[in-house]
């Protein structure tokens, strides 16, 4: 995306926001199902992606297609803009376009970024609901299929040609984060800690690609955060990462044998079948909405302990 889309978006922005909102300190990228993580806002204006070059149009339901820019917290507050609905690259959009937000987001000077998502689980000891604070990545897209949206020219000469992502998820944050939980009373095992598989999709996993990426050291997976992470860290941006657990990824120890199952019926011996267990993106909106005011308490009293 060139800088003079960019300052199309900036010009935009600028003829749209109060003077108050226009440089948000901190941004929020709300995961499918998670919009409601913005309900917290005040002074609200919502910007559709419509109005905003550069900006894609969400197609993933549980996504809305606008920007809401506010305040939060006490007294004056402090402003934030949340992105209600993000760009996947299953969609068919660039990873420009899925990252371009972001870019925005620098422009406009905000410093810190809390992203969300709903992942499967791929750790057995993650049931669904839990929260799981990122720590490090497995970008499957990046290493095998040359999918990196730092691809390109080297943006401008205070970008960095090798980022190191040894870092990449803020310690800080993250410290904010489990202080934070503590001072909501969150249960201890509501929040956990982990690392996230980025694949592609938009398919599911099959149990063999649920059992490689739990063997590779993965303990959600999804598709999508892991662009925006790159190009905010791009950008000088310190990042934290939500999880929401909204479904298990099968991983069988053994398969079911369909061959033995049909030797039993030859041989009159009675069979009992396992119920199946797909996901359903449906499955994965409901606990979205079951588990959204929490993760809404959690991102708010972050913001709030922001210096
Ligand atoms: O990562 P978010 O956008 O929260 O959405 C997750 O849920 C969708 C699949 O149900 C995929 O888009 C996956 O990445
Ligand atoms: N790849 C992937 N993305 C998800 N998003 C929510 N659940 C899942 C899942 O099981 N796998």
């Amino acid at each position: 995306m060139s800088e003079d889309t960019i300052a199309g978006t900036l010009d935009a922005l600028a003829g749209l926001l109060p003077e108050h909102l226009l440089n948000p300190k901190a941004a929020i990228v709300c995961g499918s199902g998670l919009s409601t993580l913005a309900s917290s806002l005040r002074d609200v204006v919502e910007v559709p992606y419509s109005a905003l070059q550069g900006f894609g149009k969400s197609t993933v339901p549980g996504h809305k297609s606008v920007l809401a820019f506010g305040l939060l917290g006490p007294g004056a507050g402090v402003p934030v803009v949340a992105m209600l609905g993000r760009f996947h690259a299953y969609e068919g959009h660039p990873l420009s376009t899925v990252v371009y937000p972001i870019r925005v987001f620098a422009k406009l000077g905000v410093q810190n970024i809390i992203i969300t998502n709903a992942a499967g689980a791929l750790n057995p000891n993650l049931p669904v609901g839990t929260i799981v604070a990122i720590h490090d990545h497995l970008a499957i897209p990046n290493m095998a299929g040359a999918l990196n949206p730092l691809f390109g020219p080297l943006r401008s000469p205070d970008h960095v040609r090798f980022l190191p992502l040894s870092d990449a998820y803020s310690p800080r944050l993250r410290r904010l984060l489990f202080r934070a939980a503590h001072a909501e009373q969150l249960p201890e095992a509501a929040l956990a800690e982990g690392t996230y598989a980025w694949v592609s999709g938009p398919t599911y996993e099959t149990p063999a690609e649920g059992r490689f990426l739990r063997a590779a050291g993965a303990d959600v997976v999804g598709m999508s955060t892991v662009p925006e992470v790159l190009a905010a860290r791009e950008e000088g941006m310190d990042v934290l990462v939500l999880s929401l657990v909204t479904n298990a990824v099968v991983i069988p120890e053994t398969y079911r044998s369909i061959k033995a199952e049909v030797e039993a019926e030859l041989a009159g011996r009675p069979v009992v079948q396992p119920p199946p267990a797909v996901v359903s993106h449906e499955e994965v909106l409901a606990v979205g909405k079951q588990k959204a005011e929490v993760m809404k308490s959690l991102v708010a009293r972050v913001l709030s302990m922001l210096d």
